[in-house]
């Protein structure tokens, strides 16, 4: 639906978009998510038309986009401060870009009452447009881009100005309204918890480049790079010494966690005797009493951090460079621990990964 070719966009000598080259499917939800000024927006902008990239091309829908402008591609952007009119009403701020098409006036309401419908608003369109919350005011904003019918909807950080519940909210209400219209939406957001929540695929960005392009889960438990894997979540960063390397995989000795055999993540310098390893803070568990694990590791308590429904512990083990962190559920009393208890923490192997640099 979206080729992007080796797009490349420069301000002065200064590369914002650094030969990217990315699919994006029909009916995808497609996040580009990353730290501020990793070069999103220019990339959205750009899908949208509104920026020129200095070299590569764009393909929407089969057809070279460079040189064709907004309003003549088959897409239509949300902006994070999306400009509504304050002296129209509901159905009519919805109806505005509408008027260029010069409907008849029976096909214009069908439109909007359809536009509105998607984004449950059927019964406000009578509502000035100063009389909503923010959630109503950000759903006039969907319903003015989706009344246009576009094949793709862009959407650069729609969410941001809403607060954490609320957002919550409309990240599951913006994912089942892509999954009811079929259309291909591409979201821009830094904030990785959305990104995993709404994406069919993520792609990361750093520095105008992208990082890594996968499903959610497998960005998540799978990060090709540190910096990715930093990015989405908590991680244990290790050093590990290299004893074997085939073209796929990597023989590793660790001080604490042994000797396993991981995933080699392309990119992987070949020729050093150190790799870094990591383990997310969840993929450790709490060994409680007898209980015993196939894997296991001993340290002691050094801190503790309550987020109400889980506790992070910070555990010194002997011989690792870094505490580790432990995230637990707080069912079985992980809050309780004492700084400066015994703890063993059960892992798999599995959750082990292999990072590049
Ligand atoms: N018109 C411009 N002139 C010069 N530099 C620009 C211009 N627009 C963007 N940049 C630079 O290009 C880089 C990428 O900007 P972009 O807005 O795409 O980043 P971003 O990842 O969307 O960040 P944010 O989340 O803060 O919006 C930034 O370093 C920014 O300063």
């Amino acid at each position: 639906m979206i080729e992007i070719k080796a797009v490349s966009r420069f301000y002065g000598i200064y590369k914002a978009l650094d030969s990217v080259t990315l699919d994006i499917a029909a009916g995808e939800f497609f996040s580009l998510l990353g730290p501020s000024g990793c070069g999103k927006t220019t990339l959205l902008r750009s899908i949208a038309g509104f920026d020129t990239p200095t070299s590569g091309d764009i393909r929407i829908d089969g057809q070279s986009a460079i040189g064709v402008p907004p309003n003549r591609r088959p897409t239509n952007m949300v902006f994070q401060n999306y400009a509504i009119f304050p002296h129209l009403n509901v159905a009519e701020n919805v109806a505005y870009g509408l008027k260029r098409l010069k409907l008849d006036a029976q096909d214009e309401r069908r439109r909007v009452g359809d536009a509105l419908d998607q984004v449950r608003l059927s019964t406000l369109g009578k509502r000035g447009a100063h009389e909503l919350s923010g959630g109503q005011r950000q759903r006039v904003a969907l319903a003015r881009a989706l009344v246009m019918r576009p094949k793709v909807l862009l959407l650069d950080e729609p969410l941001s100005a809403l607060d954490k519940k609320l957002r919550e909210e409309m990240q599951v209400e913006l994912r089942s309204l892509q999954k009811a219209v079929g259309i291909t939406f591409v979201l821009v957001t830094h904030d990785q918890y959305e990104a995993l929540a709404m994406s069919d695929r993520i792609a990361v960005m750093f520095g105008g480049r992208i990082a890594q392009v996968a499903t959610p889960k497998e960005i998540y438990q799978r990060p090709l790079t540190r910096a990715v894997a930093d990015f989405l979540g908590g991680m244990n960063f290790m050093k590990a010494r290299i004893t074997g390397e085939t073209a796929t995989d990597l023989s590793v000795e660790t001080q604490r966690f042994g000797a396993v055999t991981l995933t080699k993540p392309p990119g992987f310098t070949c020729g050093t005797s150190e790799a870094t390893i990591g383990i997310r803070p969840e993929r450790l568990r709490v060994l409680w009493d007898d209980d015993t694990a196939p894997h296991a590791i001993e340290g002691h308590v050094v801190d503790r951090h309550y987020f109400g429904e889980i506790t992070h512990l910070i555990v010194n083990v002997p011989g690792l460079d870094a505490p580790l962190s432990v995230s637990e559920t707080n069912n079985f009393g992980a809050d309780d621990i004492p700084v400066g208890a015994p703890i063993r923490l059960a892992y798999d192997p599995d959750a082990l990964v292999a990072l590049a640099d």
